[in-house]
């Protein structure tokens, strides 16, 4: 049996590709890797929130699902959207990497706490948010392009640190570039930062899709996406929205914290819900309709009308 698995073509798409292939032929499963650009890859000079952020990095992957060409696609975990079409789902979520974000500069010394300015280079609303909120000192400009590129910008100057998931920067092996780890409490993630996800077409052969789960599926890490992803989708948040949500395990009990964040970084609405694993994309939503209550639907048209007159 062979597994055709779909990927992007940047540097970290493919690390998390040969990441999966490395676990099916450890199972003794036969893997092909197919590169297939999608419409983020191509358009650089925008920032995805004007693109308009449903499926540009996988709206391509899709198709080729849809056609049989692959078997799965492979994606960051953050960078596929909660609501998935009827004919698609996800098998698998491998076991997540720390979810921080890092401040990556060349001056190992810099630090957000110090109070001094720096130029931080980032593109997502969730980080521009957050630190408007917590560090109004610091400015920030539009930095897009894989993680290769915005490093190269930093070198040349465009700004003095970026603002990156730790778990890309650390399958890329910047580490020594870290210059400082941010708090989960201030910077709480995206919804699925830090694991990667295999979606399939529901159509799949049920022997494969019984090989995605039992070699590549990490079941707590799943647990806590399910939840993450189901307060994602009731929130209606895509990846240009500043929505932020991580859930934990502790044994059968798991706590999710989410927020929202208004763009100017003003209005931060933040709670946190607990109960048993077993009803993970319960406590999602209900943690969603928490955060409607006390306001979230009012910064999300504000956000969604800001986003329009680009
Ligand atoms: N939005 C881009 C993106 N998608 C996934 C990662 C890397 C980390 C991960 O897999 O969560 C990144 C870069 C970043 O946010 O720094």
């Amino acid at each position: 049996m062979q597994i055709k698995i779909g990927t992007r073509g940047s540097k970290l798409a493919l690390w998390q590709a040969y990441y999966i292939e490395d676990l099916l032929q450890q199972g003794g499963i036969e893997t092909e890797i197919v590169i297939i650009e999608t419409k983020g890859d191509k358009i650089l000079d925008r920032s995805l929130s004007k693109i308009g952020s449903k499926g540009v990095f996988t709206q391509e992957l899709e198709d080729q699902l849809r056609n049989g060409s692959i078997d799965i696609a492979v994606h960051s975990a953050k960078d596929l959207q909660s609501d998935l079409d009827a004919d698609f789902e996800i098998s698998a979520f491998t076991e997540r990497e720390r979810a921080n974000d890092v401040l990556v500069s060349h001056n190992s010394g810099l630090s957000l706490k110090s109070g001094e300015s720096f130029v931080v280079g980032t593109s997502s609303t969730r980080r521009i948010a957050i630190l408007k909120h917590f560090y109004p000192h610091i400015k920030t400009v539009d930095m897009r392009g894989n993680l290769q590129t915005r490093l190269r910008k930093l070198e040349e100057g465009h700004c003095d640190a970026l603002l990156l998931a730790y778990a890309g920067v650390h399958r890329m092996e910047y580490d020594d570039k870290i210059a400082e780890y941010l708090l989960l409490e201030e910077f709480t993630p995206a919804v699925g930062q830090g694991s990667v996800a295999v979606e399939n077409a529901v159509s799949l052969s049920e022997g494969k899709k019984a090989i995605l789960k039992n070699l590549l599926s990490h079941i707590p890490t799943e647990t806590c996406l399910r939840a993450e992803r189901a307060f994602l989708n009731r929130l209606h948040g895509g990846c240009s929205i500043p929505v932020f949500g991580l859930a934990t395990l502790n044994e059968d009990e798991i706590t999710i914290t989410g927020g929202i964040i208004s763009l100017d970084g003003k209005e931060m609405i933040r709670r946190n819900i607990s109960g048993i694993a077993t009803s993970a994309e319960e406590l999602g939503y209900a943690l969603a309709d928490e955060l409607i209550e006390a306001g979230a639907d009012r910064i999300l048209s504000e956000i969604r009308s800001a986003q329009v007159q680009f």
